[in-house]
């Protein structure tokens, strides 16, 4: 079996490893036409199909992965929010998220000036590429979950439907 997964990232290229151990697991940089720092459940949502989408659109894979991760507003408090989409070559869609934070005020305030949360977390860990390592779900949980641990169990929800046969 062929899976493509829209991103470069390595949290993300790990989760998929994991969860497809015989598969022929591939990296595709495509868009996904949303902001880069996508700012509601919605617009990561979206994140995630276009890179799904576009991905199977572009190679000979039997199914293509998309990994958005984002923020939201629950009332006044902004959490950290990731959404998963899985496309198949006949165009079956499935789609899932997954945990959720809140964030730092501090952190907040950064984002609503604009700033990437990955670039933000990087000055605040005082670390390089916290994107593609334990991500802000990791440093904010003491590394009890990683981003590559929360993006393996979004796959396997993904995954899972497929098995499943269930789509909406
Ligand atoms: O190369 P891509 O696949 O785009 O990987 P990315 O790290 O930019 O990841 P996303 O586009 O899915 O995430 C949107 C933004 O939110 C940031 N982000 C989301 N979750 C994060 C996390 O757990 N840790 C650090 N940054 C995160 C990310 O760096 C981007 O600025
Ligand atoms: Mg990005």
């Amino acid at each position: 079996m062929k899976i493509v997964i829209g991103s470069k990232n390595s949290a993300k290229i790990a989760a998929v490893e994991e969860n497809f151990t015989q598969a022929d697991v591939s990296a595709a940089d495509v868009p996904s036409f949303v902001n880069d720092q996508p700012f509601s459940d919605a617009e990561t949502r979206e994140g995630a199909l276009n890179r799904a989408a576009n991905s199977i659109k572009q190679t000979s894979a039997d199914a293509a992965i998309g990994l958005e991760g984002g923020v939201m507003y629950v009332g006044d408090s902004l959490y950290l929010c990731n959404w998963g989409a899985l496309v198949t070559k006949e165009n079956r869609t499935f789609t899932a998220s997954g945990a959720r934070i809140l964030l730092p005020e501090h952190i907040e305030k950064e984002l609503i000036n604009g700033r990437e949360l990955g670039d933000v977390m990087d000055d605040y860990a005082e670390r390089q590429n916290v994107r593609q390592k334990e991500g802000a779900i990791g440093v904010f949980t003491n590394e009890h979950l990683s981003r590559q641990d929360m993006f393996s169990q979004v796959i396997n929800l993904l995954y899972g439907q497929w098995a499943f046969g269930q789509e909406r």
